[in-house]
C-alpha cells in the first residue's frame, strides 16, 4: 500500500463527499428513508457513498472495500480492507445539528492504521499522514493540495478532573453509570466520530461507548486517535478493539488518552 497516495485520495474523496453532503444539507428539504435496521438514511448518505466508493475502487482496485451503505453485500472480510461511513451521525444531519462526519479508514491486520474524519458543517478535518501520525487541517480544504496542518496529540489527563465526551443522540443509563465511576470535571456531548477526534486533540480525555456501533462508525476516528497517541479498548476486558469481526459489529468500547486510569466495567 502506498500510504502517501492513500492519504491524498482519502482526503480528497472526503472533501468531495463533504461538498455533496453540504449541498443537500443546505436544501430546504430532503427525504429521509428508514433502512432495514430501522436507522435513517438520506440521499446525502447515498450520494456520498457513491463518490467515495467509486474513488477508492478506481485508486485501489485490489483492496477490499466495506461501506456502511453497501453493508448487506459484505461477507467474511479478512483483516485488511478499506472501510467507509460516508455520513456518520445521520440523525445529527437530519436534525441539522452539524455533528456529522465523512469517515474513510484503512484496516491492516485488524487494526485501523490510517483514516480521515471530515466534519464539513463544523469545518474540521482530521487525518493521519503517511507515517500514521495524526493532524488537523485548517483553512478552506482545497481538493487538490493539503492546506495548513497541525500535529494533534492526546491530553495528559488529570484523573481527579476528567473531561468526558459522550454521544448526543445515543445516551443511556448504562453510559451514565459507567461515567459515574470517574472523577469528572466536565462533560461534552458530540455526535458521530467527532468524539474520537476530541480525544485526539486533547479536548476530552475519555469516551465510553456503552451502546452499539459498527466498524465503519469507529475505524477512521480510531485511526486518528491512535495516530495522536490514544487508544480504544473493549469495554468488557479492556483489550484493544479489533476490526474484521463477524457482521462488522463492535462490542462496547472505551476510547481514551493513555493517561486515564481506566475503571473495570
Ligand atoms: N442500535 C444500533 N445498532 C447499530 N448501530 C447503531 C445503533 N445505534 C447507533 N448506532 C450507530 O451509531 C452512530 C451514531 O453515533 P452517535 O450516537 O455517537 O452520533 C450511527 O451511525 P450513522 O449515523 O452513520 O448510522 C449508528 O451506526
Ligand atoms: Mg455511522
Amino acid at each position: 500500500m502506498d500510504y502517501e497516495q492513500l492519504v491524498t485520495v482519502m482526503r480528497r474523496l472526503s472533501i468531495e463527499a463533504g461538498d455533496k453532503i453540504m449541498e443537500i444539507y443546505g436544501a430546504d428539504d430532503f427525504e429521509v428513508k428508514t433502512k432495514s435496521d430501522e436507522s435513517p438514511v438520506t440521499i446525502a448518505d447515498e450520494a456520498a457513498d457513491k463518490i467515495i466508493s467509486d474513488g477508492l475502487r478506481a485508486a485501489f482496485p485490489d483492496v477490499m472495500l466495506v461501506t456502511e451503505e453497501q453493508s448487506a453485500t459484505h461477507s467474511a472480510s479478512g483483516d485488511t480492507f478499506l472501510i467507509v461511513d460516508p455520513l456518520d451521525g445521520t440523525k445529527e444531519f437530519i436534525n441539522r445539528r452539524g455533528d456529522f462526519t465523512v469517515n474513510i479508514a484503512l484496516v491492516e491486520g485488524g487494526v485501523p492504521t490510517r483514516g480521515v474524519v471530515y466534519a464539513p458543517a463544523r469545518s474540521r478535518m482530521f487525518f493521519t499522514l503517511a507515517d500514521g501520525s495524526a493532524v488537523e487541517e485548517t483553512g478552506d480544504f482545497p481538493k487538490d493540495s493539503m492546506g495548513p496542518v497541525q500535529p494533534i496529540s492526546v491530553s495528559t489527563p488529570d484523573n481527579a478532573a476528567l473531561m468526558v465526551v459522550a454521544s448526543k443522540s445515543h445516551r443511556d443509563q448504562a453510559t451514565d453509570d459507567y461515567i459515574a465511576k470517574y472523577n469528572v470535571r466536565d462533560m461534552k456531548s458530540a455526535g458521530s466520530s467527532l468524539k474520537f477526534c476530541l480525544i485526539a486533540t486533547g479536548e476530552a480525555d475519555l469516551y465510553p461507548r456503552v451502546g452499539r456501533t459498527m466498524e465503519w462508525d469507529t475505524a477512521a476516528g480510531h485511526a486518528v486517535l491512535t495516530g495522536a497517541g490514544g487508544a480504544v479498548v473493549r469495554f468488557d476486558d479492556l483489550t484493544p478493539l479489533t476490526y474484521g469481526k463477524a457482521d462488522f459489529a463492535n462490542p462496547f468500547f472505551i476510547a481514551h488518552a493513555p493517561g486515564v486510569e481506566l475503571k473495570a466495567s
